[in-house]
């Protein structure tokens, strides 16, 4: 479970005061709200990016432990961005493998999982291409297995399906609830389209001050 306990995030013009919000495992929970109102930056104060134009005060707790006061590789916590930025020159199967790289297991477990996940997403038979090889929906699809193969606790997603069209966009967002849900793991995403939001959705012009 992620909960986020008593925020107050104090932008040039604006504040968001925000009581509590909770998320389960298995969930996800949708952040809408105008343009430039804080999305992004909340997202990236959870992930543990330093934000040094915005006071921010409020407590983070992953799976019960407060993780506000530790560096963004040991709070465990992926992002998924519309801007898939696998590394250019490695192969699908490499950009994996380098994720998994602080994962357990012997090279032979690694090529396994690789090879596993590549099978349930259908692109097998990409292992060796490079990400310029790759349609925008199968780098999306890269990305999202990327994002869960260092074994992440909460996965945050700031407007993934926004460079997708429309038909991939649903194939793409359909894919993501179903693999996240087997991940069990609990999610926020960020979206202008409440048509993207699988669940609850929480506005945050309800939490915005002068
Ligand atoms: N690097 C920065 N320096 C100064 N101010 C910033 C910086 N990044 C963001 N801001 C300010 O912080 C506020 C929140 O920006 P943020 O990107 O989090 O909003 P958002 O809700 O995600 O917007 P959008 O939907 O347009 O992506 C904005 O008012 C913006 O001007």
């Amino acid at each position: 479970m992620l909960e986020i306990n008593h925020l107050t995030m104090v932008f040039k013009y604006h504040q968001l005061v925000i009581p509590s919000l909770t998320v389960s495992a298995g969930e996800v929970l949708t952040l809408t709200g105008a343009s430039g109102i804080g999305k992004s930056s909340l997202l990236q104060w959870i992930l543990g990016v330093p934000q040094p134009d915005i006071t921010i005060e409020g407590q983070i707790k992953l799976n019960g432990e407060d993780v506000g006061a530790l560096p963004i590789e040991r709070r465990q916590i992926g992002l998924v961005t519309q801007q898939v930025d696998l590394f250019p020159h490695m192969t699908v199967e490499q950009n994996l493998l380098f994720a998994l790289a602080a994962k357990q297991g012997d090279d032979a477990a690694r090529h396994d999982w690789v090879k596993q996940e590549l099978d349930s997403v259908a692109l097998a038979d990409y292992a060796t291409a490079y990400p310029t090889e790759l349609s925008g929906g199968q780098a999306a699809r890269i990305a999202l297995l990327r994002s869960l193969a260092s074994a992440p606790k909460s996965i945050l997603l700031d407007e993934p399906f926004s460079a997708l069209d429309v038909k991939l966009r649903k194939t793409i967002r359909d894919f993501t609830w179903t693999t996240l849900t087997a991940a069990s793991m609990p999610a926020i995403l960020v979206t202008h389209d409440v048509q993207d939001a699988p669940g609850n959705i929480v506005n945050l012009e309800d939490y915005y001050y002068d």
